[in-house]
């Protein structure tokens, strides 16, 4: 992950006790009106909404000071909202990592920035809540949304047939609900992401998150699925596992290529062992990936097997974007 995502960000405003955050420039309720359900959720403010809100916390100007790897990133981001995002569309989900700040760039510029006062936006996580939150967005969560309209999210790998490993943020049981809440979920990414078998690339394993009690049942169960090394994946800058946003842990577990071959059938058996909250294997669940080229091309993968290229913008549409 890049160090993108991992930018520590200033604590929410709003409650300190219960981390709510909250906007003050919504108009208050007079102290007799019943409780507002959704005095937690940090609306819009038309000011806050637009191509100065910079989620991604980098000035106007910055596109020049982008890696290639980093622009190619927001290329991917950028055309995915262009070509799945309509005014229409009231509910969006947000993935995690280090792709998906740009995504919400993207959302608070022209001409999508328009629809955002009415639209609600639903995190995978502590990073995209503040994502969110930061923009000036209305944040919504998915017991309040179970139907979302388009969930754009980032990928540790796509292969051939868009099916995705995701998870290397720890973020995949939330992801995985957003996903499935979709009517179209969209991967954005960039071009390292794009194989033909998963694990070819992603070397890590597969992210499983599981409850912290079983883990070492679950660890016993992978090894007996022919798992040689999982590995509990461990903090950093802490003593101990990783603890999700849900208060669980990562297994990362590789497995061999003839495994890797056949997703949906390895994420079915991971996913049948007791103590497994959810497998960081997205199968077929993916509408289209994005894949952003350090040349500035785009490359589209589509569920139904299309691709095709963007071409790189030219040095004014770079501008006009920014
Ligand atoms: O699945 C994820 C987090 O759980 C991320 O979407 C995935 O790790 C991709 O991140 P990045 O855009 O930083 O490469």
């Amino acid at each position: 992950m890049s160090s993108l995502s991992m930018q520590p960000l200033p604590p929410l405003e709003g409650n300190p006790k219960t981390g709510s955050a909250t906007n003050s420039r919504r108009p208050s309720r007079s102290s007799t009106s019943k409780p507002d359900p959704l005095s937690s959720i940090a609306h819009a403010s038309a000011s806050r909404i637009g191509p100065g809100a910079h989620p991604t916390g980098h000035p106007a100007s910055f596109a020049s000071e982008l890696s290639p790897e980093e622009n190619a990133k927001r290329l991917a981001a950028y055309a995915a909202v262009d070509e799945h995002v309509k005014d229409y569309h009231k509910v969006l989900g947000i993935g995690s990592g280090s792709t998906v700040p740009y995504v919400v760039e993207r959302l608070c510029q022209e001409p999508h920035c328009n629809a955002n006062s009415d639209r609600w936006y639903v995190p995978t996580g502590f990073q995209s809540k503040e994502l969110i939150v930061k923009a000036g967005l209305n944040l919504g969560d998915v017991d309040q949304f179970p139907n979302i309209d388009v969930t754009i999210d980032g990928a540790d790998e796509v292969d051939d047939d868009l099916n995705a490993i995701k998870g290397g943020g720890a973020c995949q049981l939330r992801e995985k609900v957003l996903a499935e809440a979709a009517t179209n979920f969209i991967l954005v990414a960039d071009s390292r992401k794009d194989s033909k078998v998963l694990g070819t690339n992603w070397k890590q394993g597969v992210p499983i998150e599981v409850a912290p009690f079983a883990w070492a049942k679950v660890f016993q169960n992978l090894q007996k699925m022919g798992c040689e090394k999982p590995v509990l994946r461990m903090g950093k800058m802490k003593a101990g596992p990783v603890v999700t946003d849900n208060g669980n842990f990562v297994i990362d577990a590789v497995f061999t290529e003839s495994y890797m071959r056949d997703p949906s059938e390895l994420l079915h058996r991971i996913k049948m062992l007791t103590g497994v909250l959810e497998v960081g294997i997205f199968a077929g669940m993916a509408l289209a990936a994005y894949f952003g080229y350090p040349d500035g091309t785009v490359a589209v993968r589509w569920q139904d097997g299309r691709r095709n290229k963007i071409a790189a913008p030219s040095a004014s549409d770079t501008s006009a974007i920014v």
